[in-house]
């Protein structure tokens, strides 16, 4: 497994699952928003995040959920952390956390300075931060592939653990590590061949490169 923790997300076959395990991701992410094409429901999420060796997280990526869908998704013991990647406010994350007792990632859409500055009003609430770039109004908040001025961590020192997301693929994310230091890495579009399909050969290559920055 690489030193740089790697998420590998919306998955939706166990055939990659299976390849991202093999390949050393440390996080396997699953989506739960039906808008994106890589919608899985409670049952199948349940049913992949259960075949996942229990050495690798299993994180549930939801937007603005309400308790009950939340509901449906944790108990079994098969997710080992939620990803809150809406509107979520820190009293929201907080007692999101403390209701359903797993680790809490908060998705931070970033822009600007301005926007790393201000996650820091989650400290307390969530467990980690993960930056990703803001999307256009009207589209997903995140899974569109695209990436933020990296530059921008540059000499931040987030108040929580923390990851990068947006836009990674095999052949930027050596790049995105040195200039922001990212302890952890989380790839959706980078690792497909379209919208929704994953390539087991890109999830090989994404890893390969972690490991070799
Ligand atoms: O992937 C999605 O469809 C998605 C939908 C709604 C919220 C979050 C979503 N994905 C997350 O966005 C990051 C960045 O994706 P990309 O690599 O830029 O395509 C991804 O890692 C997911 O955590």
């Amino acid at each position: 497994m690489s030193r740089i923790a790697i998420k590998t997300c919306g998955l939706s076959t166990p055939e990659t699952v299976g390849a991202a395990v093999r390949a050393g991701a440390s996080h396997l992410g699953f989506i739960h928003f039906p808008k994106s094409p890589r919608h899985v429901d409670a049952d199948r999420m349940k049913a992949l995040a259960s075949a996942a060796p229990s050495h690798v997280g299993r994180v549930a990526v939801l937007v603005d959920a309400d308790d009950d869908q939340i509901a449906q998704l944790t108990g079994t013991g098969a997710l080992t952390a939620l990803q809150l990647h809406g509107g979520e406010s820190p009293a929201r994350v907080a007692a999101i956390r403390q209701r359903f007792a797993l680790p809490v990632w908060k998705a931070i859409s970033v822009k600007t300075r301005a926007d790393i500055d201000a996650a820091s009003a989650y400290a307390g609430a969530a467990d980690l931060l993960l930056f990703d770039a803001k999307t256009p109004e009207g589209t997903l908040p995140g899974g569109m592939g695209l990436r933020f001025d990296w530059t921008l961590l540059r000499d931040v020192s987030p108040s929580l653990p923390w990851g990068l997301s947006g836009g990674l693929s095999a052949d930027n994310v050596c790049e995105a590590i040195r200039l922001t230091g990212a302890p952890l890495v989380d790839v959706s579009s980078g690792i497909e061949d379209a919208p929704g399909i994953k390539s087991v050969d890109k999830i090989m290559a994404f890893c390969k490169a972690v490991s070799a920055c």
